[in-house]
């Protein structure tokens, strides 16, 4: 093993062994050694199993039958989502095949953030996280089910997923993809549509025509936000079915890994005689290799939060020290737009997840030794799957990359750290990702535009008022303010002065999209400007230094007169809290922790 992995590995271990030990102990409690439906009473098993079949009321009577509980996170405004609609009776057939039954325990909300971004709803995006989580938990709390089966692709719905099933996690459980939608118009192309209209060169019609052209059926969109993220950091936490995360939809080999994890969540069963529960799988080890997937990948920064978070509900701590320090080891070993210009699809013909593992495997950036819903071993994910006929099969996969434009082995990386860099200095602690960001970009000094709000910045540059080397300063963003958007839709507008000649970036405490690429964003400061973050006090013309090299970032003003500055009111975002159901949403707000800690309401603040 590389000794940075052993080292960060071992301090995780350390620092979480109270909490991780409390977890396990609740874990085992929730363990029954019979089926669980057997603690209801006739009364709750009635009502359980009243509108199912004859012959699925028969097998749930007895206790050999496993019960797999689905949670779906189905609905026609996530077009990575909407294939789940068939699903369930897909699943159903699978483990009826196995002698058991397979019920829709329940549903989860799933916000569609390409939908929402730049508008209301995106305020309520990070907190559906924890919503979801807390639905994941109605769901199986009805207690009839002997494995679970999570239905989920997109950004903030795996994360949501994943805590919520932790809470259940003496549960075996498999992670179920959906797969991208075939490549459509070129995320650059688009990027590129998007600055034109930016600069009002294009009408609306070209722009919704550009972006239909890229978005354009079922299946994830193909950029690498954090809803392909979500499924790569998922699979190398060996809880997909090996190579099953980037499978398109309506293909027959995505129908038969539908159906094979299903029937894998009953085969993992204490019935069947390989009890692997959830819990087991997701350890510090299983943390690790997804942050190091994460990093290896250019991943989404969300998951600067999203992976804090699931690794709290494991009852693991981490922090953006693990994430710095593992990036300096992990090599890019991908380019996937906003880091590149191919898409996912483009990843998966290249050798996909099977070659990536196969690579940090043998580097030893991966621990090999964890449980997967496959087995012990994370050596059962360089296989591929495909049809012989009408049977799923593995084979190994490539033993060298189909695409090097796309995919590299560790001896010839894209670069030789993973480009995600943690931000210190006298206005917070940040995030930057440089994957994207050109190296002549990463050293910005330059006078700060302070916004308090997106909209002011995007008014901005259409009066022309912004074609100059500045750093945007949008603050009052954060999750205690107004939900931490993210901020994906000044992208074209940065994006065009910077090709323009100008030193632009960015400084926020709200979020960045997995998306958004080229401008250096210092995002997720904190402390946030509502809670008395350095962001309050900066004022225009002030001279900000983002050095994502150095991994600082600065507001370059004598420290005592910094300090006797009142900070700014922040009124805008009381203009946040209410609408498209924002005010049912101040509770949360009010709760939330900060963004290292997973910006959740879940767990107490340490900081
Ligand atoms: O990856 C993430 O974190 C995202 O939130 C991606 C969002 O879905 C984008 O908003 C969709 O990309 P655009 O069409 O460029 O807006
Ligand atoms: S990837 Fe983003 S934009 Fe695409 S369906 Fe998922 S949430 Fe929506």
């Amino acid at each position: 093993m590389h000794p940075t992995v052993e080292q960060v590995t071992q301090r995780i271990i350390d620092r979480s062994r109270s909490s991780r030990g409390d977890y396990l102990q609740r874990m085992k409690a929730a363990e029954e050694k019979g089926v669980h439906r057997s603690r209801l009473s006739c009364g709750n098993l009635a009502h359980g199993f009243a509108a199912c079949g004859q012959g699925d009321k028969q097998a749930l009577k007895l206790t050999n039958a496993v019960n797999v509980g689905m949670v779906t996170a189905y609905n026609d405004m996530l077009s990575a989502h909407q294939p789940y609609e068939h699903y369930p009776e897909q699943v159903r057939e699978a483990v009826r095949e196995l002698g058991s039954v397979a019920q829709v325990a329940g549903g989860v909300p799933a916000m569609c953030d390409g939908v929402t971004q730049g508008q209301p709803g995106m305020e309520l995006s990070l907190f559906s996280r924890d919503v979801i989580a807390m639905s994941t938990a109605v769901a199986l709390s009805h207690n009839m089910f002997d494995a679970a089966l999570y239905l989920g692709v997109c950004d903030k719905i795996v994360p949501g997923l994943l805590m919520g099933a932790l809470s259940f996690g003496h549960l075996p459980t498999v992670f179920v993809p959906a797969g991208p939608m075939p490549s459509g118009l070129p995320n650059k192309e688009k990027a590129r549509i998007r600055q034109l209209y930016a600069e009002g060169k294009v009408g609306r019609d070209a722009l919704l025509e550009c972006e239909s052209s890229s978005y354009h059926s079922a299946g994830t969109c193909t950029f690498y936000g954090t809803a392909n993220t979500n499924q790569l950091v998922v699979e190398l936490m060996g809880l997909h079915l090996p190579g099953s995360s980037f499978v398109n939809p309506g293909t027959p080999l995505r129908e038969a890994l539908t159906r094979e994890s299903a029937q894998r969540a009953v085969r993992n069963t204490a019935q069947n005689g390989r009890f692997t529960p959830l819990y087991e799988v997701v350890d510090e080890k299983a943390i690790v290799n997804g942050l190091v997937a994460l990093l290896a990948t250019g991943g989404s920064t969300n998951h600067t939060m999203h992976l804090v978070a699931v690794a709290r509900a494991a009852g693991i701590v981490i922090n953006w020290d693990d994430f710095s320090d593992l990036s300096a080891v992990v090599p890019l070993l991908a380019r996937i737009y906003p880091n590149g210009e191919a898409d996912i699809n483009h990843f998966q013909a290249a050798g996909g997840t099977a070659f990536l593992v196969r690579e940090l495997l043998a580097a030893g950036l991966l621990h090999e030794d964890v449980a997967t819903i496959m087995g012990r071993g994370l050596s059962h994910y360089t296989r591929e799957p495909f049809l012989d006929g009408k049977q799923l099969v593995w084979r190994e996969g490539p033993e060298t990359s189909l695409d090097e434009a796309v995919l590299r082995p560790v001896a010839e990386p894209f670069s030789q750290d993973g480009g995600l860099k943690v931000l210190g200095g006298n206005l917070g602690r940040g995030v930057v990702k440089i994957s994207a960001v050109a190296p002549e970009h990463r050293l910005v000094e330059a006078p700060a535009i302070v916004f308090d709000d997106q909209d002011q910045l995007a008014e901005a540059f259409k009066r022309g008022e912004l074609e100059r080397d500045f750093v945007a300063v949008v603050r009052f963003q954060g999750p205690g303010a107004i939900g931490m958007p993210e901020l994906h839709k000044l992208t074209p507008y940065l994006g065009t002065l910077q090709d323009r000649g100008f030193k632009v970036a960015l400084v926020t405490d709200g979020r960045m999209s997995g998306a958004s690429g080229k401008v250096p964003a210092a995002i997720h400061v904190w402390p946030e400007a509502s809670k008395g973050g350095a962001l309050a006090r900066v004022r225009d013309g002030d001279i900000i230094r983002l050095d994502a090299g150095a991994g600082r970032l600065e507001v370059l003003v004598d420290e005592a007169q910094f300090a006797a500055r009142s900070d700014a009111c922040g009124d805008e975002v009381l203009r946040h809290q209410a609408g498209m159901g924002r005010e049912l949403f101040a509770p949360l707000r009010g709760q939330v922790n900060c963004a290292e800690e997973g910006a959740s309401i879940f767990f107490a603040t340490e900081s």
